[in-house]
């Protein structure tokens, strides 16, 4: 008998990230953007177990464990999958990556996945990105599918744009749709506070703003360009220079949609963070803090204040793993 039976579940965690810098270019004719992204992993992590079912049935559950369940404001321009917080069927990226991967092995077995959200949803974390990704390395270990992590990859990026960097982790430098991926060789740790935002945004609401704005502006997009500052920073952790550097093109049209933003950034920098942005679609808020003490400080101190959540992390996180076989 083999581990995977004899267990009879599987888990696998994945991490969300924020972007650190996010540069976006102009609409291409496909429906994306062209971006130069510099991806952190945190330690903010989902988890996802899969038990095997003797039908070729794949079906969803939240754990009651769940930090986060909350469904996105609501918004007639976007489609019923955006709009319903966590779909538990198959428009479920954690369901897709599974099917997907039975697909690509040719296999016609079921799968009962539990899944555990700790990244805030909706929140421009990739919460469901890392749902994939820890689908995709569980399944494919119960499966004993016996793929590499680029293989899984290649098949993640089927599934989103951000899903190849939850498989990889750590931080890594995205270009393309933000799917090709060079990854960070960093030392040290970074410690950062996550302010979770009441509701949702839509990622494609949040672009078709940008591309608006920038209309209504007559701004053009140019192609997008990582600063190489920035880079050599993240590769040191040198927090005080990555603070006068963090960047992200979606923050002005996430903050058009939800206005109050501004003020929480506001009261993170008044409250001793050394940056802060909207991570990446937003509305999360990610502070950048000098060490783990101030990143404490910092949390303590918005949610005395604001009475928001503020959640410390740090970074690099590794990409996803199993936890058991
Ligand atoms: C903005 C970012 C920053 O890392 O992530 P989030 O902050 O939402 O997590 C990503 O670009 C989102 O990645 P992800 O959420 O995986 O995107 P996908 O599911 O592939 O695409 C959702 C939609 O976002 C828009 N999209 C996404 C990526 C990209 N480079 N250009 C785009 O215009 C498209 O409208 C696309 O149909
Ligand atoms: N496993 C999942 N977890 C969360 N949302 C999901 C998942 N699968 C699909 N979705 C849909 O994708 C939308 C965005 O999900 P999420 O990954 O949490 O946010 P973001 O793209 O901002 O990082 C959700 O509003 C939801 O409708």
């Amino acid at each position: 008998m083999r581990d995977s039976e004899f267990f009879g579940h599987v888990t696998a965690v994945a991490p969300g990230k924020v972007n650190m810098s996010l540069r976006v270019g102009p609409l291409r004719e496909d429906g994306y953007h062209e971006v130069a992204t510099l991806y952190l992993a945190v330690s903010l992590q989902e988890e996802v177990s899969v038990v095997p079912r003797d039908d070729e049935a794949i079906t969803l559950s939240l754990s009651e464990r769940s930090a986060f369940t909350a469904a996105p404001i609501d918004d007639p321009d976007v489609d019923d999958a955006s709009a319903s917080g966590v779909p538990l069927d198959e428009r479920n990226l954690a369901h897709r990556a599974a099917s997907t991967l039975r697909g690509r092995l040719g296999l016609r077995r079921g799968v009962d996945i539990t899944l555990t959200k700790n990244v805030p949803v909706a929140g421009g974390m990739g919460g469901g990105s890392a749902d994939a990704a820890a689908t995709l390395v569980a399944c494919s270990a119960l499966w004993e599918a016996g793929l590499t992590k680029e293989q899984l990859a290649e098949t993640g990026a089927e599934l989103g744009a951000d899903v190849p960097f939850a498989i990889l982790g750590g931080a890594a430098v995205g270009q393309g749709v933000g799917d090709e991926l060079s990854p960070l060789l960093t030392r040290g740790e970074l410690h950062l506070v996550i302010v979770p935002a009441a509701a949702g945004l839509s990622t494609p609401q949040v672009y078709r703003r940008l591309d608006t704005m920038r209309a209504e502006s007559a701004v053009e997009a140019e192609a997008p360009r990582l600063d190489p500052d920035l880079v050599r920073a993240l590769c040191t952790t040198d927090a005080e220079l990555i603070a006068t550097l963090m960047a992200n093109d979606l923050q002005a049209p996430a903050v058009s949609l939800i206005p109050s933003l501004e003020d929480m950034l506001d009261a993170g920098l008044v409250d001793g963070a050394l940056q802060g942005i909207v991570s990446g679609s937003g509305p999360t808020l990610v502070f950048l803090a000098r060490d783990a003490e101030s990143a404490g400080q910092v949390a303590t101190r918005l949610q005395e204040r604001t009475s928001v959540w503020a959640i410390p992390v740090t970074a690099p996180a590794p990409g996803a793993r199993l936890l058991t076989t």
